[in-house]
């Protein structure tokens, strides 16, 4: 190949006078190197001319633009450093039983171009020769079949370590090749490479070699700098994966089999979303980059064999072209360190991630990051999930067709899917409720809605965590009275009766039904946190709750850590939740309305309030819940609970508990469940009954647990129409009192009344409640159940609608009438006699 890009014009059998080209000048004394540097500037000749325009590196890992670089050779590997080295001087093995012409004409020919030549005559000695030097090319002669075994000492050669990497060259005697005879065949099959016709003739003996010095010598050494690399890959910590191009493994290295609990030969022919990769999804975005040659990086959560546990991390993969422009192959690097493995749910989406999404492989380069400017904005090497979605919509509108019913939906999808608010609900056209009753209205449009009204007047008023700062206040475990302890024999059960501990604590209920969880699920141990600290902190947290609230106080805190111990403990949440998991449940559960005001953030925003100045609106009192629990509990060693964790684990608490605070927010509820049910009951619609996948485990990646968590918190915290009837009813008091006072406020301040049917002259009650069951809770606690299997949810939810129905056709709409009820028909003595008969 080399001697023929010399001279392209000249044919083959002109080789004879090339050779003599090469003998001139070796005889003219040039070294060999710069013949090939006359060879090398020929190609690159060849190259400008537009000769091989089509491949302009040897082995570009892509078919983009890559200026040649003629400091190389051709045949180099485009990571110049791992060049095979062929200049040292090539030993060559010659093994010839006896001198003749032949042995000689080949010593003399190795000997002119520089190489280190050994001779034997005998295979024993050969071999001993070979074990020492491990010569780079051996030549032994085959004409003479009775001098010794071939076959043998070949196949001996090929046992020693090291000698893939030697070329083997059988000498043969012309009528081999004229006979059609199995003596070239069975010197292959030995381990020969390949068999040379004996020759006298030292011009062809000197070009032979010269042949085989640039090519089966060469690949040789390049298989061995391959060598060099299996090795660096197979001792580097990061998992790494080749695949050819529809994802069947070709390779994996150590780390990869030993973390995966992998074995490479069982992987062969498999591939990545059957062995590996638990979110098909992601494979399906990497592919539309890999596909266009396109690099591309971001989370990906794997699963290890044994026990498909997900393990999220951060994946670079790189298309490689073996051959023409389309990728060959797809070479995958997994950073196991790299990713918290909850914040995966966190960078889908963000500018973060968007920069660390697919990436032109150009763009690596600096010079091609200077040339960009703001005049090419649209070809920044920037992409959102959501455009992929729309390219890959784009091409299934293109395979439709002729089908416009078709098309016109999915133009449709594709208007959805461009708007900016893709989780903000409507409320269903064919819903009849919203119209007919507007104190439902009122309460599903201040749940909702994130844009608080117009302040009318302003009013500045003390902040309501002027409130917050540590009250000391009797810390220290608690020894509870018998009748408490009883009570709290019972905390596991959904019919656990929270007014019943919120009289016997005296109105602290958290800190004893805290602690009760807080051991139930050995929150010390996940914490390694000592009990007394847990104590201190539980006595902080429930000071911090405003107890002239009728609602948002620590009853409702307490109420909320109750209902989410509850789910913890249904097998679903026990197979899917860490021990650290639990531990932080609870912990936002306790915390997730600490020192609430008993005001919505429409209130704060309207008010002025420096927490909403603080908050710019947005997320106000959830953020403000947060943010203090975490202010408290670092700001006092003795409440500190995270003080014995490690910085990565408490970095995970944090974020666990930040993200479930922060799910509380109402205004998020249709996107958190609709994410949910997306996920976990992919084919139902909201309202119908629920489909269940087949199998939850294999949705369990950690992006996916954290759907799981955000549900049940807001489960948790809205479950109050769940409850037995006398618990539910109460609740539906103190919410509406709270509402009532809310509107006073507002009446009394000149402030924009947020929900003005919520006075407490003339708001009917029960209605309310069914707009609540009807618009909130009826789909998510179906959805919910259908999860978490605890039918009795639903069960107390539809048996507590149908009595809400009941009292406002009988006419107990009004806070009075509801506390009329309540000392009579649901009165703990009452319920318990009815229940009894
Ligand atoms: N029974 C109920 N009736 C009406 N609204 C409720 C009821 N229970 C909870 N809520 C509302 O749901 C909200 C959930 O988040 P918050 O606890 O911040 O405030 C809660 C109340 O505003």
């Amino acid at each position: 190949m080399i001697i023929q890009n010399k001279n392209s014009s000249e044919e083959i059998d002109d080789m004879d006078s090339l050779i003599d080209n090469e003998i001139v000048e070796e005889e003219e004394g040039e070294e060999e190197e710069s013949r090939n540097e006359v060879l090398m500037e020929d190609i690159v000749n060849d190259i400008g001319r537009g000769v091989l325009h089509h491949r302009k590196s040897s082995l570009a890992l892509t078919p983009e633009e890559e200026p040649f670089d003629i400091n190389r050779g051709p045949n180099e590997l485009k990571y110049g450093l791992i060049i095979p080295n062929i200049k040292h001087q090539l030993k060559l093995l010659l093994v010839f039983a006896q001198l003749d012409p032949v042995s000689e004409t080949f010593t003399k020919a190795a000997e002119k171009l520089g190489f280190e030549v050994t001779l034997c005559h005998t295979d024993i000695s050969a071999l001993e020769e070979y074990q020492t030097k491990s010569h780079d090319l051996v030549i032994v002669d085959n004409r003479i079949t009775k001098a010794f075994d071939n076959d043998l000492l070949c196949r001996s050669i090929r046992n020693t370590r090291g000698s893939q990497h030697t070329v083997m060259i059988a000498v043969v005697k012309k009528s081999a090749f004229e006979r059609d005879d199995i003596t070239i065949t069975s010197l292959l099959e030995s381990g020969f490479n390949r068999c040379l016709i004996e020759t006298t003739n030292l011009l062809t003996c000197v070009n032979e070699m010269i042949l085989l010095k640039h090519s089966d010598i060469r690949i040789m050494a390049q298989h061995a700098t391959c060598q060099a690399l299996y090795t660096a890959l197979d001792k580097c910590k990061d998992l790494v994966i080749v695949t050819d191009d529809t994802y069947k493994f070709q390779y994996m290295n150590t780390a990869c089999e030993r973390q995966l609990g992998l074995r490479q030969e069982d992987t062969l022919g498999k591939t990545l979303q059957e062995q590996l990769v638990y979110d098909t999804v992601q494979i399906n975005t990497m592919g539309s980059s890999l596909l266009r040659a396109r690099e591309w990086s971001g989370p990906m959560t794997l699963k290890r064999k044994s026990t498909q546990d997900p393990i999220v991390t951060s994946c670079k993969a790189v298309p490689f072209s073996c051959a023409g422009r389309m990728p060959t192959h797809f070479i995958l690097v997994f950073d196991t360190n790299s990713i918290d493995p909850n914040m995966l749910s966190q960078s889908r989406g963000s500018i973060h991630s968007i920069r660390r999404g697919s990436t032109d492989v150009r763009s690596v380069g600096s010079d091609y990051l200077r040339r960009t400017s703001l005049a090419k904005l649209n070809a920044l090497p920037l992409e959102a999930p959501i455009t992929k979605v729309i390219g890959l919509i784009d091409q299934i509108r293109e395979s439709l067709g002729s089908n416009p019913q078709a098309i016109q939906l999915i133009d449709r999808v594709e208007d959805i899917l461009k708007s900016s608010e893709l989780y903000v609900s409507h409320v269903k056209e064919d819903s009849k409720v919203k119209a007919d009753e507007p104190v439902v209205s009122d309460l599903i449009t201040a749940l909702l809605s994130k844009t608080p009204q117009p302040t009318l007047s302003a009013s500045s008023r003390r902040s309501s965590n002027d409130s917050s700062v540590f009250r000391p206040s009797r810390t220290g475990l608690i020894k509870a009275p018998a009748a408490i302890r009883d009570l709290l024999e019972t905390s596991l059960t959904w019919e656990f009766d929270i007014f019943k501990l919120e009289d016997l604590s005296r109105r602290r209920p958290l800190q004893h039904l805290g602690m009760n969880l807080f051991n139930h699920f050995d929150v010390c141990g996940s914490l390694n946190c000592d009990e007394k600290t847990l104590s201190n902190w539980l006595t902080v947290i429930e000071a911090n709750y405003h107890i002239e609230n009728s609602y948002h106080n620590s009853s409702h805190a307490a109420d909320v850590m109750q209902a989410t111990a509850g789910f913890l403990e249904k097998e679903r949440m026990k197979s899917i939740m860490e021990p650290l998991d639990e531990a932080t449940s609870l912990i936002a559960a306790a915390a997730h309305d600490l020192d609430h005001p008993g005001k919505s953030s429409a209130f704060l925003s309207n008010s002025n309030n420096p927490l909403a100045i603080l908050y710019n609106d947005v997320t106000v009192l959830e953020s403000h819940h947060s943010a203090l629990m975490f202010k408290l509990t670092l700001g006092d060693e003795r409440v500190n609970i995270f003080k014995n964790l490690d910085r990565d684990t408490y970095k995970l608490a944090r974020h666990n508990v930040i993200d479930m605070i922060l799910a509380t927010e109402m205004t998020k509820h249709f996107e958190h469940l609709a994410k949910f049910v997306n996920v976990f009951c992919p084919r139902s619609s909201i309202g119908s009954d629920m489909d269940q996948p087949d199998d939850y485990n294999a949705l369990l990646s950690p992006e996916n647990t954290t759907l799981v968590k955000r549900m049940m918190i807001k489960c948790a915290d809205v479950s109050n129409p769940t409850r037995p009837l006398r618990i539910c009813v109460e609740w539906a008091r103190r919410i509406a009192e709270e509402y009532f006072q809310q509107t006073d406020d507002e009446k009394m301040r000149g402030l924009p009344v947020v929900m003005p049917m919520f006075d407490r002259a003339t708001c009917s009650i029960p209605k309310s409640q069914i707009g609540f069951v009807d618009y909130i809770i009826n789909d998510m606690f179906e959805a919910w159940n259908a999860f978490i299997d605890m039918p009795e949810l639903l069960t107390y939810m539809r048996q507590n609608y149908i009595r809400w129905k009941e009292f406002d056709e009988q006419g107990h709409t009004t806070l009075s009438d509801i506390q009329k009820l309540q000392a009579t028909v649901l009165s703990p003595s009452v319920s318990s006699a009815i229940k009894s008969d």
